[in-house]
């Protein structure tokens, strides 16, 4: 288990690229087992989660090529589908959530498919119901083993069908997507997810030759094609990491230049975090972040205190609230966090608290943040990353913070954010990775 050691304190300066987004690679790599022709693949993140689901998929048979240090071909000739039974892709394929979005390229181009119940956060239940549900609407066969949490799903055919959604899951929309579009007839998806992430898939899959229209909402039409081709494709600048830097610059009073933050892609992000009274100012597709000592949290109209909760896009993304929790810390204000979507993510506050901020749990979904104004530092603690998103917000707060402070189990950041000690340091933070 790796540990940060992290001198607080001092401010930041300077300009980070973010990296492609992990959410869409995950998506965009299950994709590429869709065809036997060449998938072309630009800005892949060289993050753990991104890295397991590549060796996973070369496993399973197809051929990967690292073009350069962001891109990829990865070719799925053939895949071994016998592989899915041995005690190796178990253990590999529960290790992150993403590998869930196998199933339905796995199903459409070879009528079987099995996972062993995925990991990723521990952050509250993560029910995979929407997915099967949609494979059973189109036709196929379904079990779950308890005795081993093992998933395994059969369909000789597979027929397009109207689907409203159980819930408008992100990487049940991308899974049903991706079996619907070698699926015989028309597919309506309904309640289907549309943040930036499943509309570069559809937009992939349209360019492999797939027929899905309605992107960007959550009504989508898929007519199914008996075939798909190779195509080329470059990520969106990953959006958490775009919100976990802007809340690091306010937070640690650092002036913060994001380069190529791909704005028009953001949804509310920007506007969440000038609600705390964050100043941003936008040129082109960088965003500027200036060092400021103040910033206070914006109320409703009516005076009343600020609540910012999450919802499926284009509402507000749950993976950025540990982060607007964390910069709320030293604003001048109160904000009420609410988290909806997961119900163990706001536990990490204990540790906050623990370094000086003001802020209740009220329950495990909500938690009320008392912003010190800079009144008071933060102090450095030991503590260690429950999440990926805990994990980064608790890098925020040691950066801002007096004194030493050492964060255990940084794996979890690794999960998502690029070998984000160095870049850190190239900005001026005072951090030591310990192995
Ligand atoms: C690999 C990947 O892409 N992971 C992302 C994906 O996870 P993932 O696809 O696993 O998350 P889902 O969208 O399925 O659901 C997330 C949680 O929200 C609940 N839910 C979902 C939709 C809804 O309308 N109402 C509702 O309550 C679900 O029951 C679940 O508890 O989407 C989540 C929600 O944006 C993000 O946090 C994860 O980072
Ligand atoms: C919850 C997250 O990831 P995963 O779905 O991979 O656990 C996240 O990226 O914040």
């Amino acid at each position: 288990m790796s540990s940060f050691r992290i001198k607080g304190g001092s401010a930041l300066k300077g300009e980070i690229i973010p990296q492609g987004a992990k959410n869409e690679a995950l998506q965009i790599i299950s994709a590429t087992l869709l065809t036997a022709e060449p998938v072309t693949l630009h800005k892949i993140p060289n993050i753990r989660d991104v890295n397991k689901l590549i060796e996973l998929i070369g496993d399973m048979g197809a051929e990967v090529e690292k073009l350069d240090e962001e891109s990829y071909r990865i070719t799925a000739k053939e895949i071994n589908v016998e592989f899915l039974e041995s005690k190796e892709y178990k253990e590999k394929a529960a290790s992150l959530r993403g590998s869930i979005m196998i199933l339905g390229p796995l199903l459409a181009r070879y009528g079987k498919a099995k996972i062993p119940k995925p990991g990723g956060d521990k952050i509250g239940r993560r029910r995979l119901d929407t997915h099967f549900l949609g494979f059973q609407a189109l036709g196929a066969k379904f079990n779950y083993s308890s005795k081993d949490a093992f998933y395994s799903i059969d369909a000789t055919d597979l027929n397009g069908k109207y689907i409203h959604l159980d819930e408008a899951s992100v990487t049940g929309t991308a899974n049903i997507i991706m079996a619907a579009v070698l699926s015989k007839g028309t597919t309506t998806l309904y309640n289907a997810a549309c943040e930036p992430y499943i509309q570069q898939l559809c937009r992939m899959l349209n360019r492999m030759g797939a027929k899905i229209s309605g992107l960007g909402s959550n009504l989508l039409h898929i007519e199914g094609v008996k075939q798909l081709g190779g195509t080329e494709h470059t990520l969106l600048p990953d959006m958490i990491e775009v919100g976990s830097f802007i809340g690091l610059a306010a937070m640690t009073q650092s002036e913060i230049t994001i380069k190529g933050a791909g704005v028009e892609h953001l949804g509310l992000i920007p506007e969440v975090f000038r609600r705390l009274g964050i100043q941003m100012v936008i040129q082109n597709d960088d965003i500027i972040i200036p060092a400021q000592k103040h910033y206070e949290i914006d109320t409703f109209i009516d005076g009343s205190i600020m609540t910012v909760a999450d919802a499926p896009w284009p509402g507000f993304t749950p993976d950025l609230l540990s982060i607007v929790l964390v910069t709320a810390i030293q604003a001048k204000g109160t904000v009420l966090v609410h988290q909806k979507m997961f119900e163990s993510r706001l536990f990490f506050v204990d540790k906050l608290i623990d370094m000086g901020a003001q802020i209740i749990l009220c329950d495990p979904h909500r938690a009320t943040v008392i912003g010190l104004d800079r009144k008071q530092n933060l102090r450095g603690i030991k503590m260690s990353s429950p999440d990926i998103r805990a994990g980064v917000s608790l890098l925020i707060a040691a950066l801002s913070a007096e004194g030493e402070s050492v964060i255990s189990n940084v794996e979890q950041i690794d999960r998502g954010y690029q070998n984000i000690d160095a870049r850190l340091k190239a900005l001026g933070a005072n951090i030591e990775r310990l192995d």
